[in-house]
């Protein structure tokens, strides 16, 4: 007799040459966390630990295609989206997850750690009106936060502002990244009734390149299993943070982290 599946997980992102980011962060993050990762890619990097050399986008065409591939003859139990590239994508993409009954993960990549956009600025509106409104859970960074909404946020004190900024764009949770703060690496969920505070030491470790794509594909990981998204939300930031606390060094500048930090041996 055969096996049943394991749960189905979709990334619709931009692919990291270098590894640590982007698709290939996200499928290595849902097999860590026992889910068959897949994935539609919206953009191609030439990307290491040095920075983004440069980005070529998919024809709306070919990301429609991979996306009716997948999930009208496999299906999935949760989509994490990351890096969309332009409007035309945003808008795609938006309108491809505006038919499915299944939890969506936004994380509305920006720019990527090197300081290089990976997001038309032209782009943020349709972020703001057609894909945060099918989002389950969106999980920006400060900076995404700033961009989108306009809020600054200056130490945790800010963070409920920024959520409420964020949940008024209309996904259903907001997950509030307060990962570029200085002290403890704290970031607040919420849905606008119940609130959640989710601290972590902060690791004084330079390799954290992939962290947000880790993280929001946790969460898309988790709730294919069956978590609600407090649940969900919670093992992802235990797991990113183990995985932030293994990143290790590759190339010159900013390695990744580690994905699989809960298979290593000490020394391994
Ligand atoms: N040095 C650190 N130590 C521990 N946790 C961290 C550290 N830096 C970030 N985090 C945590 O990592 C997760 C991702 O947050 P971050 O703010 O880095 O996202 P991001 O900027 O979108 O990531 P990326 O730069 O990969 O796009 C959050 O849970 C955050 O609190
Ligand atoms: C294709 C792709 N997607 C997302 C990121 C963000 O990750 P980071 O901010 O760690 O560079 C990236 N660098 N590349």
């Amino acid at each position: 007799m055969s096996r049943q599946a394991p749960p189905r997980v979709l990334t619709v992102a931009g692919s990291d040459s270098g590894g640590g980011a982007g698709v290939q962060a996200d499928l290595k993050a849902m097999l860590a966390l026992g889910v068959h990762g897949m994935s539609v890619v919206t953009a191609v990097t030439a990307q290491n630990s040095l920075g983004v050399q440069g980005a070529w986008e998919l024809p709306v065409e070919a990301v429609r295609a991979q996306y009716r591939s997948v999930v009208d003859d496999i299906g999935v139990q949760a989509v994490k989206t990351g890096m969309l590239a332009s409007a035309e994508l945003v808008e795609a993409v938006a309108d491809l997850l505006a038919g499915t009954d299944a939890p969506v993960v936004v994380d509305p990549v920006g720019v990527s750690k090197h300081g290089d956009a990976l997001l038309a600025a032209s782009a943020l509106d349709s972020v703001r009106t057609v894909l945060l409104p099918v989002a389950t859970v969106a999980t920006p960074n400060l900076d995404e936060v700033a961009a989108l909404t306009g809020v600054c946020v200056e130490s945790e004190d800010d963070l409920p502002r920024a959520a409420d900024a964020v949940l008024a764009l209309g996904p259903r949770w907001a997950l509030i990244k307060g990962g570029h703060l200085a002290g403890d690496a704290v970031d607040l969920l919420t849905d606008g009734t119940a609130t959640h505070w989710l601290r972590a030491p902060r690791y004084d470790n330079r390799h954290t390149h992939g962290t947000g794509c880790t993280l929001a594909s946790a969460v898309a990981a988790e709730l294919a299993k069956g978590a609600d998204v407090p649940e969900a939300v919670a093992t992802a930031k235990a797991y990113v943070t183990g995985a932030i606390a293994a990143g290790f060094p590759l190339g010159g500048g900013i390695g990744p982290v580690d994905h699989a930090w809960e298979r290593r041996r000490p020394g391994g």
